[in-house]
């Protein structure tokens, strides 16, 4: 993306082809023969579950050719933890997926795009990255997509795990792998998209002080499948939650208690089997939300879908 001036780093366009951005980085071809294709050109606000869909296809295609070692997907990072997580769930190979994006525009000073696509081929083309299930890379760290998440609205370091941390790190070009995700992904996920056309609607309702049930009333009058609540702390079952999940319940509903305070895990309660509630572990509200589409398109059973978050 480019911004008016060097100076500017908001307001800025998708304007760069994929093409553009591998040009101004010569260095790149030392490290992998690159072949590139522009799968969508777009703010990742703009991502759609069909979108999703044809970003799995396209990737699995790919990795099933011998003759590739690894993939990079360029992405913005609004939503860049949903696709990485999405991907992490339905990619079927060992061979790395890295996600990678920039925090300032191309046009900005200390622009950070160029060294993080330089460290996330350098990453795709390692053995060091097989088997960590899909990988983002921003700003020298090399993260789970699993745990790290967009933590600051605009700063290089936004990318975190706060309870998790950083799997690895790159430095001067040399890779460094410290630990690696315990959460099942990729070749040991249960979830298949071959095929797939759509998958099932899935909203997030956060709660907050005074809440009613209008958006819950709206959400499955319109036909959702799923409700991700972004409850407060530890997933608090308020008077607004448990109406919206009585109301949801009727409806068939599943609905998930996840937390808005960014991170840690939600503790299953004594009161999720009367209303048939699953909790959201350690997933904030909108990968708790890839998740519950993904489930949903297996089973509508909520104890099916509580061994899901358990395990993924
Ligand atoms: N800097 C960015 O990557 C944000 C951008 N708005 C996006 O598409 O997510």
């Amino acid at each position: 993306a480019t911004a008016g001036s060097a100076t500017t780093l908001n307001d800025y366009t998708v304007t760069q082809s994929i093409d553009t951005l591998l040009t101004a980085i010569p260095e790149l071809n030392a490290v992998a023969r690159l072949r590139c294709s522009q799968v969508f050109n777009v703010e990742s606000h703009a991502i759609t579950n069909k979108m999703l869909l044809k970003l799995a296809g396209r990737i699995n295609k790919e990795l099933s050719d011998p003759a590739v070692d690894g993939v990079v997907i360029t992405h913005g990072t609004d939503t860049l933890e949903e696709t990485a997580y999405f991907l992490n769930l339905t990619i079927k190979s060992h061979k790395p997926v890295v996600m990678v994006g920039a925090m300032r525009p191309s046009s900005a000073l200390s622009a950070d795009g160029p060294l993080n696509l330089f460290n996330a081929v350098l990453l795709a083309a390692s053995k060091k990255a097989h088997g960590h299930g899909v990988l983002v890379l921003m700003n020298d760290q090399i993260s789970a997509a699993r745990y790290t998440s967009k933590t600051h609205s605009t700063q290089p370091d936004s990318f975190r795990s706060h309870d998790q941390g950083y799997l690895g790190q790159i430095h001067n070009g040399k890779i460094h792998i410290f630990q690696t995700p315990t959460t099942r992904h990729t070749t040991q996920s249960e979830f298949d998209v071959t095929g797939v056309k759509s998958l099932p609607s899935v909203d997030i309702i956060y709660d907050h002080q005074n809440a009613g049930l209008h958006l819950y009333e709206a959400s499955i009058k319109a036909g959702v499948q799923g409700i991700v609540i972004a409850a407060t702390g530890n997933g608090s079952i308020s008077t607004s939650v448990k109406k919206g999940a009585h109301l949801a319940l009727k409806g068939n509903v599943v609905c998930v208690r996840s937390t808005r305070v960014g991170s840690g895990v939600v503790s299953e309660s004594k009161t999720d089997n009367k209303l048939r509630l699953v909790s959201g572990n350690s997933l904030n509200p909108q990968k708790a939300r890839i998740l519950l589409m993904l489930a949903l398109h297996n089973t509508r059973d909520p104890q099916s879908i509580q061994s899901y978050f358990d395990r993924y």
